[in-house]
């Protein structure tokens, strides 16, 4: 059987959007993705661009929404978006809530039953995918840079942080920036991990920040019209973590824009130069 299967593949500004399946390891069930290839990788093979979409989304959403290759074509970036959680894995329960289960893995492996099994995101991402996606798409896997929204900006910044010299650039739309303060957070991290705490700050960039980890330097967008944004993203208060650690953020607050796409799609210009110039030097 093959590795991959294409799933559906569209020319795009003079590149391909692709989405595929594979049967993963990590997450034991068939993973989508979705590549963007721009022109340049006829060329050969270009850096990457890994984007994290956030609740409810699935491996298209991004791809669909946020208007990305277009600066990607232009940059010859390479843009990968995973889907956000295990799908059809028989669990009822995953299904119940928007906001945790099934589009909503947090980017995080689970520990707890009965979601430890399939839920392993981190795995998935950090390990499985970029060595299927080094062997099936002409991309540099030395050369990776992170994006993400709301529950994938938790997941960008997170990752990042965890994983030092993995990711030469990172950036976020709207993250969820202190998950154990917050609502979304404490219940997928309740549910993905048990009441064990420093499991919790373990995922929680704001904590990560405070315990010394260190990321390359953040541009985070935030719209002050988002209506999860004193509930559940709390930007100040990666401010706060990055300013007493010295770690590089520049956080941009816009007047009049909201959580959703409409406000991605304004800004998206300037994340894809900020990974494309962080990723040529
Ligand atoms: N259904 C929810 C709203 C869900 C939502 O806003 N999802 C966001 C991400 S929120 C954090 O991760 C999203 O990106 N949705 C996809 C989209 O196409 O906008 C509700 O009813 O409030």
């Amino acid at each position: 059987m093959a590795e991959l299967t294409t799933l559906e593949e569209h020319r795009c500004f003079d590149g391909v959007q692709g989405f595929y399946e594979h049967a993963s390891e990590a997450a034991g069930l068939p993973m989508r993705f979705g590549v963007y290839l721009p022109p340049q990788a006829r060329e050969g093979p270009q850096p990457v661009l890994l984007c994290l979409a956030g609740l409810t989304c699935n491996e298209q959403t991004f791809a669909i929404k946020a208007g990305a290759q277009q600066h990607a074509a232009r940059h010859g970036l390479v843009l990968v978006t995973p889907d956000t959680s295990p799908r059809n894995t028989g669990i009822a329960e995953a299904d119940a809530d928007w906001d945790f289960g099934t589009g909503a893995g947090f980017y995080l492996d689970a520990t707890r039953e009965p979601y430890a099994q399939h839920w392993r995101m981190e795995s998935w991402l950090m390990e499985e995918l970029p060595a299927l996606l080094q062997r099936h798409f002409p991309l540099r896997t030395d050369r990776i840079g992170v994006l993400g929204h709301s529950m994938g900006g938790h997941g960008a910044l997170t990752l990042a942080l965890r994983h030092p010299g993995r990711f030469r650039t990172v950036s976020a739309f709207a993250p969820i920036a202190a998950p154990t303060e917050v609502p979304w957070g404490q219940k997928a991290l309740r549910g993905y991990l048990g009441e064990d705490r420093a499991a919790w700050a373990a995922h929680d960039a704001v904590k990560l920040i405070e315990g010394g980890a260190k990321a390359p330097p953040l541009l985070v967008d935030q719209g002050e019209e988002d209506p999860f944004l004193a509930t559940q993203l709390r930007p100040e208060r990666l401010e706060q973590a990055c300013a007493a650690a010295g770690q590089p953020l520049e956080l941009r607050r816009h007047a009049g824009y909201d959580h959703g796409y409409f406000f991605i799609q304004s800004f998206i210009a300037d994340h894809v130069e900020h990974h494309a110039r962080g990723l040529a030097a």
